[in-house]
């Protein structure tokens, strides 16, 4: 009998695919690394071939030891953002994908905001004009693919984000959902349709866009043939949701003022408002977080460049440590990182700050300063950007934000998890289960083909793995909190 729902969650770095039981445990799962390629510096692109192929590989391994006919459903996640374009008839990309991490359209989004269109834009996407965006990543493809303009407007290309282009090769349907679409500065996120004259200013042909569609429906089913996958063909693929609000989903954060972070390479952190998008005043952007049953739920978002990757770089390029567990082992080692702060403004500071001149510091150093307090500093700089983000929500929403969940490769962290309760003041819940992104697709897509009823049947899933508490006096969590804030500030517009 087909109980099992198939999660694909295709990353920035990795392909991923995860089976889930109905009990919402893993039952299979694979993945395959992919090549990052940077052509110059601050461009980031992915051969979306390449995207295809290992998501494929990945799927095939996942589902090798079940029975023919035990997938229900199959729900689709996915880096947000990342842009490509393809031809119609042949399926052949005319570009690699750009990735969300791409500041090639800096400049575009500098002309955009001359042209004094921010307030258009943030009041009908819910974002800022910023690179990371797909909408310029579009434009640049059309204005310097030799023909794809001309080509695009014949009708012959079709853009899509990473959900998108995989859901057309297992299906030929061409559609987006909700949540990704809003992560595209084309996207009405008050009428859920794509907003024609944000088309007409960026000089985007309508007809290349995919159809908007709800995040948990059945958008057509796995055709026969693809390698790897003969024997799902016909199943259902039923969801579909960008990573951060899938991770949302599978954390069951259903109710106003839940929030999540997930702690990896960078730093996401999401609230679910409701059913009306909040208006951010603080430096955060609105998305649609997901639409089911004709019933659509907002998010209010914060991203952080730099979270995870700043142990990264402590290993990498400092060598300071030799793995990030050693990481963690080193900053326990001492009571306080001694006054020093580490601001890891590498490719300047998202939000609650956006500033793209603002570059990484460590401050504070003194003749006593050792590498255990370094390593306790930058475990520090990652829960005071989570704080910052958390603070500018509490603001948005204006109400309080009672917990908050965590998911992420840097949520192992002991230390980290307790230094984030300390400042923010509530408890750190961190889950049994840690593949909250698939799972947040896998459930959406339950619902879909009937494995699971309702989010209260899914919110009975979740098991806390452990919860931190607030140990240490407010008084001196405030204080170093204060001391971070004074270090932004130096760091921030230093390149300009
Ligand atoms: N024991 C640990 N302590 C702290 N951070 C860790 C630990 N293990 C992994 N990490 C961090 O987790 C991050 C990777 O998280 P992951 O969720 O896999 O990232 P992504 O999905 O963004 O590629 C890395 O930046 C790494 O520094
Ligand atoms: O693939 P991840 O986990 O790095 O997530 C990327 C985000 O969706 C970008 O907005």
């Amino acid at each position: 009998m087909a109980s099992y729902i198939l999660a694909l969650d295709q990353g920035t770095t990795s392909s991923r695919a995860i089976v889930f039981d109905r009990a919402g445990q893993i039952a299979a799962k694979a993945q395959h690394p992919f090549p990052q390629i940077y052509p110059q510096a601050g461009w980031v692109e992915h051969d979306p071939m390449t995207i295809w192929d290992t998501e494929r590989l990945a799927a095939a391994e996942a589902i090798r030891e079940l029975p023919e006919g035990s997938i229900a459903g199959i729900g689709v996640t996915n880096q947000r953002e990342t842009t490509i374009v393809w031809d119609k008839a042949t399926g052949q990309p005319v570009y690699n994908a750009i990735v969300w991490q791409c500041r090639r359209t800096a400049e575009l989004c500098e002309e955009l905001k001359r042209q004094g269109l921010e307030e258009r834009i943030v009041s009908t996407t819910g974002l800022l004009i910023d690179a990371y965006f797909s909408g310029t990543k579009i434009r640049w493809i059309l204005d310097n693919v030799p023909g794809a303009r001309q080509r695009a407007e014949r009708g012959e290309l079709l853009f899509g984000t990473v959900e998108t282009w995989l859901i057309w090769k297992l299906t030929g349907q061409h559609v987006t959902d909700y949540s990704n679409a809003s992560r595209t500065m084309l996207f009405d996120i008050h009428r859920l349709c794509w907003d024609e004259e944000l088309c007409r200013l960026l000089q985007i042909p309508a007809c290349m866009l995919p159809r908007p569609v709800e995040n948990s429906a059945v958008y057509g089913t796995v055709q026969p043939g693809i390698p790897g996958l003969e024997t799902l063909a016909g199943v259902p693929v039923c969801a579909a949701a960008g990573d951060q609000q899938a991770a949302l989903f599978g954390q069951a954060c259903f109710h106003p003022g839940e929030a999540k972070n997930t702690y990896g390479t960078g730093c996401f952190t999401l609230m679910n408002v409701g059913a009306e998008p909040v208006r951010s005043r603080a430096g955060l952007v609105s998305s649609v977080a997901w639409s089911v049953g004709g019933r659509t739920t907002y998010a209010l978002e914060g991203s952080v460049f730099n979270g995870g990757s700043t142990i990264q770089w402590l290993r990498d390029e400092l060598r300071l440590v030799d793995s990030a567990p050693e990481c963690d082992r080193l900053a326990e080692s001492v009571e306080s990182s001694g006054g020093v702060v580490v601001v890891p403004a590498f490719t300047g500071m998202g939000a609650p700050y956006w500033d793209m001149y603002a570059r990484g510091a460590i401050l504070g150093i003194t003749r006593g300063t050792g590498r255990a307090h370094i390593a306790r500093a930058v475990l520090e700089c990652i829960a005071y950007q989570v704080t910052d983000l958390m603070l500018a929500m509490r603001q948005d929403a204006g109400c309080d934000i009672t917990a908050l969940r965590a998911d992420g490769g840097a949520s192992v962290s002991d230390i980290l998890m307790q230094m984030q309760a300390d400042l923010l003041r509530i408890p750190v819940d961190r889950p049994a289960m840690v593949e909250t992104t698939a799972f947040g697709a896998a459930s959406l897509a339950g619902l879909a083909c009937g494995l699971w009823r309702d989010t209260e049947e899914l919110a009975a899933l979740r098991r806390s793995q452990r919860v931190f508490l607030p140990q240490r006096p407010q008084a001196d969590c405030d204080d170093e909190y204060r001391l971070w804030k004074k270090a932004v500030s130096r760091a921030c517009h230093w390149a300009e």
